[in-house]
């Protein structure tokens, strides 16, 4: 089995001994384990300011020499509080766990894994602890996967084992219609497609990485959400489509945000020439509006800093936006073709004062940038005007159809 434990449940030393303890009975009970870990809670942003303390732009290379640290840290204390419990466990880094990558520091993407020493380790009888987030290039530099990224290190461990399915072990009890710190009434969903999933994750839905989303339904790998804190069953996200029986109705999965996703401004240069520069770092395009003088564009989930330095890297100076912006979005089947989607949308936003200075859909999603301030009651908005918190599948007044 591959069991990936987020930040926040390796976040402390009592919750550090808790995961060990976990995986000690695990192995007792017979199981192969794999554990990717990610780094204690805020340590990677925390090695990331320190870096700041220094520049405004750290060298890419060494940025991700040091943010790898966090990861490695985690591995190493889980491996010794493991033998502390009397099993024999091993830690191993993303060269010695074969993770290759290619060179784009800071947003690298995985080109294959070795699994020959995780393989080795487990024959022997080990608890192999794998650090999530990072990995290694042909030359043998170390380089991170994008903020999240272990997500994605756990779903390619579990391919690479061949398993069909991954762990995700982390601070709520699974995937929720909404964020449920946010919405309080917010519904936990037993399950939903990947394709259901990536649509809530590229929207901000913080509890999966993007990424890891897309290489689990590439490889077939089924990922079991679940809360490290009660241990109960939590949210299957399986290749199973669900049915739509709401014959040529729209069926919403949930709502998600993002508190903080700029809108940027950069003068003199094409919309080639900005979306050129932002995939030269892996960044993603979002809108690009405006004429040539005068551009605004989006690059959603994308750090500030990211962005800025890949616009610089062609000589040009980005602006952010003057007012702080946020983005809430509602995701589902076909909802971004039906305009009362949206209309449902804006008027409940009008309804609420809050008004959005830029609206995007694609078939499966329509987005609205708010205040930064506002994000969390439109989202809010949002779920109740769809219905979310009911367990009704029913269709809608204006024929939405709710997952369950
Ligand atoms: N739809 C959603 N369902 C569940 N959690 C969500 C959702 N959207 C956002 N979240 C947030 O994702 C968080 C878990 O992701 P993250 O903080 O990255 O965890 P970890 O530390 O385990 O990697 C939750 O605490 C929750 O606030
Ligand atoms: N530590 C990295 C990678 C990661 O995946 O973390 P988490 O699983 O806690 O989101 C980050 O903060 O981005």
């Amino acid at each position: 089995m591959v069991w990936k434990f987020g930040g926040s449940s390796v976040g402390d030393m009592d919750r550090l001994r808790r995961v060990a303890q976990r995986l000690v009975e695990a192995r007792r009970a017979g199981a192969d384990v794999v554990a990717v870990l990610s780094a204690m809670s805020d340590t990677t942003d925390d090695l990331l300011e320190m870096a700041n303390v220094l520049t405004a732009q750290p060298d890419a290379r060494e940025l991700d020499a040091l943010l790898a640290v966090g990861e490695s840290m985690s591995c190493a204390l889980a491996a010794i509080a493991v033998h502390e419990l009397g099993e024999r466990a091993v830690s191993l880094n993303g060269r010695q766990a074969g993770v290759l990558t290619d060179t784009a520091h800071g947003n690298a993407r995985m080109q294959s894994i070795d699994p020959a020493r995780i393989v080795a380790a487990l024959e022997q009888g080990l608890i192999v602890l794998v650090t999530g987030y990072q990995g290694v290039t042909d030359d043998g530099d170390v380089t991170t996967l994008g903020r999240g990224g272990s997500d994605a290190s756990a779903i390619a461990v579990a391919a690479a084992l061949g398993l069909p399915e991954c762990d995700i072990w982390t601070d709520v009890p699974g995937v929720f219609t909404a964020d449920p710190r946010v919405v309080p009434d917010a519904r936990r969903l037993d399950r939903l497609s990947h394709e259901a999933m990536l649509q809530l994750a590229e929207a901000g839905a913080q509890v999966m990485q993007p990424r890891a989303v897309e290489l689990a339904a590439a490889h077939g790998v089924a990922i079991h959400v679940r809360s490290s804190f009660t241990g109960e069953p939590g949210t299957w996200i399986t290749e199973v489509r669900e049915e739509n029986d709401m014959f040529e109705t729209a069926r919403i999965i949930g709502v998600a945000h993002r508190r903080h996703d700029p809108l940027y401004q950069v003068d003199g240069l094409t919309p080639a020439q900005v979306s050129a520069a932002l995939d030269g770092h892996g960044l993603p395009v979002g809108s690009i509006i405006g004429s040539p003088g005068e551009l605004r564009f989006t690059s959603p989930g994308a750090e500030p800093q990211a962005v800025i330095a890949a616009l610089g890297d062609i000589g040009a100076a980005v602006a952010v936006h003057d007012e702080e912006l946020g983005s809430v979005s509602v995701a589902g089947d076909a909802c971004g073709n039906r305009s009362e989607v949206t209309l449902r949308i804006l008027e409940s936003l009008e309804r609420t004062g809050i008004r959005p200075v830029l609206v995007t859909s694609t078939p499966s999603r329509v987005s609205c940038h708010v205040a930064s301030g506002a994000v969390d009651e439109a989202a809010r908005v949002l779920h109740s005007a769809f219905g979310l918190h009911t367990d009704a599948a029913a269709p809608q007044p204006v024929g939405v159809a709710l997952a369950n």
